[in-house]
C-alpha cells in the first residue's frame, strides 16, 4: 500500500438514496460494506492516476470477502475507502449502514510489513489499539494490567506466541511478527478488518500456518473481512467470497461465492475442485492483464 493519498475531484454530495435518520440508527441496512458506483483519481493534473473505475461492491456482515486482481489495478484503493484513509472521487461508500466514517466501527487492519513500534515490547504494540480506540482507551489506565493484558497474552496464544508478550519486535522472526500483527488487528474486537496481502512477505510454510489461525480467529469471532492478496489459493481457503478486479482503472469483473465446508484444510487447497477454481481465477486475471491500458488515462 502506498503511503500517500492525494485523492482528486469534487467531494461526492449527500447521496440520494441516505434518508437522514435518529443518529444511532444505521439507515443503509442492505449489507455492512457497501461503494455505489465509487470511483478513486490519484494527483493532480498532468499526473492524474485513474485508479478505480466506476466500482459497486457490497459486503455481508460477517463475510469474508477477498479481491484480487492485477498489480496496480486498485485493490489497496477500496481497501483505504472502506477503512475511512480515503474518500472517493465520486459515488459513495457506507460501512455499517451509513457513510463511511459517520458511524463509529471498530476497524482492524494488518498490512504485509507489520510496522510494529521497535521501542515497545510486543505485548505493549498489540495493547496499542486499546489505548487509542474507544469504549476501551477510557479505561486503559486501570485496566492495562490486568483485564487487557490478560486479553493480549490469550490471542498472543492462540496464534502460538505465548510468552513472547516481554520481547521487542527485533528479537522476532518475520512470521512471528505477522502474527503479533493480527493480534493487534484483533484485540479490540474490530467489526471489520481490512487485510492488505498480510501473508505476503512470507515463506510458504509460514504462510499456510498464519492461513489456519487467520481462519480459526474469523470462525470464533466473525469480523466482516475484506483481504486483498495476489495468492489465489490464499484467496480460496480463507474466504466465502472472491471479487476479480479489472486492469487501472480498477473494477469488479468477476464475483464469485466460493463454497467449501469449514474449517478448510491445506488438503482441501489440492482437490480438484479448488484448483479448477484458482486455475479459473487465473485465468480471469491474465485475461486482465493483457486488456491493460496504456500507463496515461486520460
Ligand atoms: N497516492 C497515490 N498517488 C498517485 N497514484 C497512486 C497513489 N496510490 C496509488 N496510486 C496508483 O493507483 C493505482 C492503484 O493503486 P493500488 O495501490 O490501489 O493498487 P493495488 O491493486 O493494491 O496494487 P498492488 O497489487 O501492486 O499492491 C496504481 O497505479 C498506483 O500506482
Amino acid at each position: 500500500m502506498s503511503a500517500t493519498v492525494v485523492p482528486l475531484g469534487p467531494q461526492p454530495a449527500a447521496p440520494p438514496s441516505l434518508v437522514e435518520g435518529p443518529a444511532a440508527e444505521p439507515i443503509h441496512l442492505d449489507s455492512y460494506v457497501e461503494l455505489e458506483r465509487t470511483t478513486v483519481t490519484y494527483g493532480r493534473t498532468p499526473n492524474v492516476v485513474h485508479a478505480l473505475a466506476e466500482t459497486n461492491l457490497r459486503i455481508a456482515k460477517g463475510d469474508f470477502v477477498a479481491l484480487v486482481g492485477p498489480s496496480g489495478c486498485g485493490k489497496s484503493t477500496i481497501l483505504k475507502l472502506v477503512g475511512g484513509i480515503l474518500r472517493a472521487s465520486s459515488g459513495y461508500v457506507y460501512v455499517a449502514g451509513r457513510e463511511v466514517e459517520a458511524e463509529p466501527v471498530r476497524i482492524g487492519m494488518a498490512f504485509q510489513n507489520p510496522t510494529m513500534l521497535p521501542w515497545l515490547t510486543i505485548r505493549d504494540n498489540v495493547m496499542m489499539p486499546l489505548k487509542i480506540v474507544p469504549p476501551f482507551r477510557a479505561e486503559y489506565r486501570r485496566k492495562r494490567k490486568g483485564e487487557f493484558r490478560d486479553r493480549v497474552e490469550a490471542l498472543l496464544a492462540q496464534v502460538g506466541l505465548k510468552g513472547f508478550g516481554d520481547k521487542h519486535p527485533w528479537q522476532l522472526s518475520g512470521g512471528m511478527l505477522q502474527r503479533a500483527s493480527l493480534c493487534r488487528a484483533l484485540v479490540h474486537d474490530p467489526q471489520l478488518l481490512l487485510l492488505d496481502e498480510p501473508f505476503g512477505a512470507l515463506d510458504q510454510f509460514t504462510r499456510e500456518e498464519l492461513w489456519s489461525i487467520m481462519q480459526q480467529l474469523w470462525i470464533t469471532r466473525r469480523p466482516t473481512v475484506l483481504l486483498v492478496t495476489h495468492d489465489l489459493r490464499e484467496a480460496g481457503y480463507l474466504a466465502n467470497r472472491i471479487c476479480v478486479m479489472s486492469a487501472r482503472p480498477g473494477r469488479i469483473i468477476d464475483d464469485k461465492v466460493f463454497e467449501a465446508p469449514r474449517p478448510r484444510t491445506l488438503a482441501m487447497t489440492y482437490e480438484p475442485d479448488f484448483v479448477a477454481m484458482t486455475q479459473r481465477l487465473r485465468e480471469l486475471i491474465v485475461e486482465a492483464r493483457t486488456d491493460e491500458p496504456a500507463e496515461t488515462t486520460p
